[in-house]
């Protein structure tokens, strides 16, 4: 049994910590967890917090659920009652389309992030889970993205990043039609990487996260800039990098250069081995 403790207190979103994990629930059962730009700050504070806290070594993302009618959510997207002509608007009155800072938040840091979606998941819903590293379905779930038919688009991951999963053609049909999957559809499609039912959902995403945090982190560092290499571009060749200069600061041969500076001599880096 994991004993969640709450890790800070927000109105849109809930966030626990327990056993070095994070766990952020979407909280808006009533519009099937759909995100206000609220919504959005809020989850770029709490992962901004997991990603600094060096216990933390999976972050899980649900939504809150079921609603009062017994329908669960993980996602619906952009909440269209704040949607403005320049985007979803703020409390502030600014229009923002800000769960793209979240989308780069996720993709970005070190740990990984698992989704767990239970019903819905839909319109940037969907992109948030594609995101995500890893994503377990309720066998409850539906997956689906809505932009051309509420006048929108995710151009970005949402699209080139989703036909990497599920190949151009099935990419392409799932926005040109925006139709409906269920999990077993989408587990078939490799949009998911397991299907439990809903009930289990909670204890198989933890399964998963320990399993992970029994594996050595730098690895899994490593590998997820790796992953994100591939398609990123030069973002993700900087993200690579940057954990190989990481690594580096972490050897012999790279404090040599720093005390030589602090001690004001020439560094010796010529008693270092030229490895093959
Ligand atoms: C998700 C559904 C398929 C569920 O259908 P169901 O029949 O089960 O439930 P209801 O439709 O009756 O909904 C219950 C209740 O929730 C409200 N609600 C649901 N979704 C939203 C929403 N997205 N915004 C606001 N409110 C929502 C609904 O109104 C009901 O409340 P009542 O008070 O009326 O009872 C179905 O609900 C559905 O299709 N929802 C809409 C999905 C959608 O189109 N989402 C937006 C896609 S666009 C988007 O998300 C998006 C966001 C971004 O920030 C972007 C940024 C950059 C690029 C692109 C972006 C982008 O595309």
């Amino acid at each position: 049994m994991t004993d969640w403790q709450i890790a800070a207190e927000f109105e849109d979103i809930l966030y626990h910590k327990a056993d070095g994990m994070a766990k952020i629930t979407i909280n808006r059962p009533q519009v099937r967890n759909a995100f206000r730009p609220k919504t959005i700050t809020e989850m770029i504070t709490a992962f901004a917090d997991a990603r600094e806290d060096v216990e933390i070594g999976v972050v899980l993302l649900t939504g809150a659920g079921p609603a009062t009618d017994g329908k669960y959510a993980f996602c619906a997207g952009g909440d269209q009652k704040v949607r403005g002509d320049g985007g979803y608007i703020s409390e502030s009155g600014v229009p923002r389309l800000n769960v793209l800072d979240l989308q780069r938040l996720i993709r970005t840091m070190p740990q990984p992030v698992i989704a767990l979606v239970a019903g819905y998941a839909i319109g940037g819903g969907h992109v948030l889970h594609v995101v995500c590293d890893l994503t377990i379905a309720a066998d409850n779930a539906i997956f689906g993205q809505t932009g051309p038919m509420v006048g929108s688009f995710d151009g970005g991951f949402g699209a080139s990043y989703l036909a990497r999963l599920v190949g151009q053609k099935k990419a392409r049909e799932i926005w040109y039609l925006c139709r409906q999957y269920d999990a077993q559809e989408a587990l078939d499609m490799g949009l998911v990487n397991k299907v439990v039912p809903v009930e289990q959902l909670e204890s198989e995403g933890i399964q998963w996260a320990q399993e992970i945090l029994d594996k050595s982190p730098l690895a899994i560092r490593c590998l997820k800039s790796a992953f994100n290499a591939d398609c990123d571009g030069q973002a993700g060749i900087q993200e690579l990098a940057g954990n190989a200069t990481l690594l580096f600061y972490m050897t012999e041969e790279a404090q040599e250069g720093k005390q030589a500076f602090l001690e004001k001599r020439k560094p010796n880096f010529r008693q270092y081995p030229k490895l093959p």
